[in-house]
């Protein structure tokens, strides 16, 4: 039931020759708001330091400065893409009507979607290419919103009701929490319990949904069973980077920022593809 980093090895691979930025996964993002501009930086950033070949940014003016400023590598503007990430520093109940409209626009094409925070509200009964990522706060509102029932916090309920949320929604579930559970309809189910309790910081979730948005566009697939573990490969990405960055604060490790664990994403996928035998 565990993930492990021999599963991450069998998804994240290490370009070669025969790449370009296209052929690693273009992400194309719509996140950050006035109100949380922030997030846009964090998950563009998540993005690139998971290995995405490039990373578009749509959003507010604001952001987009930000986002620049940070990653001047970023692509403005809409385009091609892999695989989508909305919602995160968004808010369904101060979202303007063209911001809703586009949500829906993407949420409707044929690219895999990770769908955060202030998209879930979006989400909608279907067969779907979609990882959402909603913490326990929010699966109790879209639970509520599926007409599903309450659950408990027990490990063993949080996995059988992010496998009851999946079903019903078709799609992939994140439900976020010291122990991640990554369900998809199909009834398979897997748990990443690596992250130190220092990820508890916000932000956070932001700098994952950027991540499992890069893995997914690696190899984009509509395939539920596929996506949920290279969502699952996404979510062992950053408990990892968040244990290299408390892990640099001797001796048991110390406050990280949710900008220090997408900073150490790289070190996460070199230990993965350093993990895997060079073919001769
Ligand atoms: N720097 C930034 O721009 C940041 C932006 N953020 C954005 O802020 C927006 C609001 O996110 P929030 O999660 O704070 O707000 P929510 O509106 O989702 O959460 C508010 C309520 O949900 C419950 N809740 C929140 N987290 C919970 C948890 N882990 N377990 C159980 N219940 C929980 C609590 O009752 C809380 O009062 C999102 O769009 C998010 O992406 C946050 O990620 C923080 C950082
Ligand atoms: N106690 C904990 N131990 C380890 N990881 C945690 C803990 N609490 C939360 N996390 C992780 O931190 C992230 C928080 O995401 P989220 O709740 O969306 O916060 P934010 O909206 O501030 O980004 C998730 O990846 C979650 O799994």
């Amino acid at each position: 039931m565990e993930w492990t980093l021999a599963d991450t090895a069998a998804i994240v691979r290490s370009p070669d020759a025969s790449d370009d930025k296209y052929s690693r996964g273009v992400v194309g993002m719509r996140t950050g708001s006035d109100a949380y501009p922030g997030a846009a930086v964090l998950g563009v950033e998540a993005a690139w330091r998971a290995g995405a070949g490039m990373v578009r940014y749509v959003g507010p003016r604001r952001a987009e400065e930000l986002v620049l400023q940070r990653r001047p590598e970023t692509v403005l503007g809409t385009g091609r893409v892999q695989a989508w990430v909305v919602g995160s520093g968004m808010d369904a109940a101060t979202r303007t009507p063209e911001d809703t409209e586009a949500l829906r626009r993407i949420l409707a094409a044929d690219e895999p979607v990770v769908v955060d925070a202030g998209a879930l509200d979006l989400a909608e009964p279907g067969a779907h290419a979609w990882v959402v990522t909603p913490h326990a706060g929010e699966h109790a509102r879209l639970r509520a919103r599926l007409g599903l029932p309450e659950t408990g916090e027990a490990d063993d309920e949080r996995a059988a009701s992010a496998l009851e949320t999946a079903s019903v929604l078709g799609a992939v579930v994140v439900l976020k929490g010291a122990v991640t559970i990554v369900a998809e309809p199909g009834g398979w189910a897997t748990a990443i319990s690596i992250a130190p309790p220092w990820l508890a910081t916000a932000g956070a979730g932001d700098v994952l949904a950027g991540a499992i948005g890069a893995v997914v566009a690696g190899t984009p697939t509509a395939d539920p069973a596929v996506l949920a573990r290279r969502a699952a490969a996404g979510v062992w990405l950053h408990a990892q980077a968040a244990s290299v960055a408390a892990g640099a604060l001797p001796p048991r490790g110390g406050p990280i920022t949710a900008l220090e664990v997408a900073s150490c994403l790289p070190h996460a996928v070199a230990q993965v593809v350093g993990s895997v035998p060079r073919a001769e």
